[in-house]
């Protein structure tokens, strides 16, 4: 099996500051692949260069046959990308269902105008209902974003990713700030969207989680791939072990 993203050799730099060095990894079809390690690793900016944000000094992303490497943001979200990231911020004086049937239009148009004028249109509405129905919250479409909890936010905001019907789905954080029983209901919900077929890279601290429901584990320390296998295996990697407990490899053995 070919792989849906391919991460060769990618490096990104920030004035002096290497933040991801020389990163090769891939992600295959239908996989849940978690992205993880200590704070400052990189794993956003591996995202970001990932979708476009930040444009690597060397190395390349594919998606499937396609080189990234020279598309715009856009254009790699018509490619197939969809990012849902940390910062939960949708439109208050709107509902739930026409804030994501705002995302299944962008997904058609260039503008977010353009977007905005489309957003009465029924294909587009029913994608919202459907992709809301796969996060857990379609009995709240007619509801204001003003009142819900962070929690459903958070489904609301993977739901505007989907609603992209995107090839793969990024997700950054999306368990921060949840109490552990949100936590473990919106993991369920991640671990659901991909057995239905989602391919999946989650970045994620609560390592409790992501070892319950990722297939495998890509760690990144200081900018540099250190492992890269399955769940169990890799957090008992030494390299890992020592990377999390701050370079004490012995304390970590
Ligand atoms: N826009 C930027 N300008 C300068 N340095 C940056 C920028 N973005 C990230 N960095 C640096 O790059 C390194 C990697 O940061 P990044 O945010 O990717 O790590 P992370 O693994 O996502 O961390 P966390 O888990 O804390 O979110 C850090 O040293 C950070 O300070």
């Amino acid at each position: 099996m070919e792989p849906l993203l391919s991460a060769r050799n990618v490096t990104v730099r920030f004035g002096g500051v290497t933040a991801i060095d020389d990163v090769s990894f891939e992600v295959m079809p239908g996989e849940l692949l978690g992205l993880i390690g200590p704070n400052g690793a990189g794993k956003t900016t591996m995202m970001r260069a990932i979708v476009g944000i930040h444009r690597p000094q060397k190395g390349s992303v594919s998606l499937g046959e396609r080189r990234l490497d020279s598309l715009s943001i856009d254009a790699r979200i018509r490619a197939g990308l969809a990012l849902s990231q940390q910062l939960v911020k949708p439109f208050r004086e709107i509902d739930v269902r026409d804030n994501v049937a705002l995302a299944a239009g962008a997904a058609k148009t260039r503008t977010p105008l353009q977007a905005l004028v489309h957003v009465d249109r029924r294909a587009e509405r029913q994608v919202a209902l459907e992709a809301l129905e796969r996060v857990g919250i379609a009995r709240l479409a007619a509801q204001s974003p003003r009142t819900q909890p962070l929690g459903v936010l958070k489904r609301l905001e993977m739901a505007r990713a989907l609603a992209l019907k995107p090839r793969l789905l990024l997700l950054d954080e999306p368990l921060a700030g949840l109490n552990s029983k949100e936590a473990s209901e919106l993991a369920q919900t991640i671990a659901d969207v991909n057995r239905q077929g989602m391919t999946i890279i989650l970045i994620e601290h609560n390592l409790g989680e992501v070892m319950r429901i990722c297939q495998r584990l890509v760690v990144l320390d200081n900018g540099r791939k250190i492992a890269d296998g399955p769940p169990q295996a890799t957090m008992n990697d030494a390299a890992v072990r020592a990377a999390y407990l701050g370079g004490d490899a012995d304390a970590a053995a």
